[in-house]
């Protein structure tokens, strides 16, 4: 099969992206800035990603599109009491989101796996069974032993994406991450990938797309399994989809 020019390979990963707000200032405006752009001339990206109290926001101003509306919940720390966790879903739900993000107990995972399949479980049936990604933190996991495991507690208890990072320590996604939840999900037979974390150009987005294609098959670059979760990368994907230069700083992990 002929490779596909960076251009089109560009446009198809705008679809892919999950173009994400989680400023800790939780601004509205920042997240009205972001609705303009979610709408490109090379299509759509797959999903918005914002805190709970602008879900509704996004929804209004999003209707009639096929974006999907991704909040986060128990974010970044993934150990907060579950009363906080119900409110946020709660939250969510009211607003129209139609996916929710949620961040698994990292530092508890590796000594209690089964507490991240409960924890998923109960996150699932109280959103009503939409799409949950669940957030590792790999950066702050030993190895990638440890990624496997919590990757395949989190599926074990329905989650439909692993996804590598918040965003919000050190160290965000990595090839070797990357390649660690692929192979969890290989093992489980079910679900997606989502990478994110200082994903900031389209060399960095296309290296991710390559790894997953080459395991998976070409097929799984698609919104239904392979997302990027990013806040600084639309506009090198823009920018090389409209067959020019990248403007951005590669991650060189
Ligand atoms: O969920 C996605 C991450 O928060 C995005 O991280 P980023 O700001 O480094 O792109």
């Amino acid at each position: 099969m002929t490779q596909p020019s960076d251009a089109e390979y560009a446009r198809k990963l705008i679809g892919c992206l999950d173009l994400t707000e989680l400023s800790d200032d939780r601004s509205a405006d920042k997240v009205d800035a972001l609705l303009e752009k979610a709408r490109t001339s090379y299509g759509q990206v797959a999903a918005v990603c914002v805190w709970p109290d602008h879900v509704r926001r996004c929804a209004t101003a999003l209707r009639g599109s096929h974006i999907h509306i991704a909040t986060v919940v128990d974010f970044p720390g993934g150990q907060q009491p579950w009363e906080d966790t119900r409110h946020e879903i709660g939250l969510a739900l009211a607003g129209g989101a139609t996916e929710i993000d949620m961040v698994v107990d990292y530092q508890r995972g590796p000594e209690d796996p089964h507490a991240i399949t409960y924890a998923v479980r109960k996150v699932k049936e109280a959103a009503g069974g939409l799409p949950v990604k669940a957030i590792l933190e790999t950066g702050m996991l030993d190895d990638t032993d440890d990624m496997q495991l919590l990757a395949g507690a989190a599926l074990s208890g329905g989650a439909d994406f692993v996804k590598t990072s918040t965003g919000k320590v050190k160290t965000g996604a990595t090839m070797e991450a990357a390649d660690a939840l692929l192979d969890a999900i290989a093992a489980n037979g079910r679900g997606g990938l989502k990478v994110s974390g200082g994903v900031r150009s389209f060399a960095d987005a296309k290296a991710y797309a390559d790894l997953a294609s080459e395991k998976m098959g070409e097929d799984w670059i698609s919104p239904k399994t392979f997302r990027i979760g990013a806040s600084s990368l639309l506009t090198d994907l823009i920018a090389i989809a409209e067959g020019g230069e990248s403007n951005a700083v590669q991650a060189g992990y």
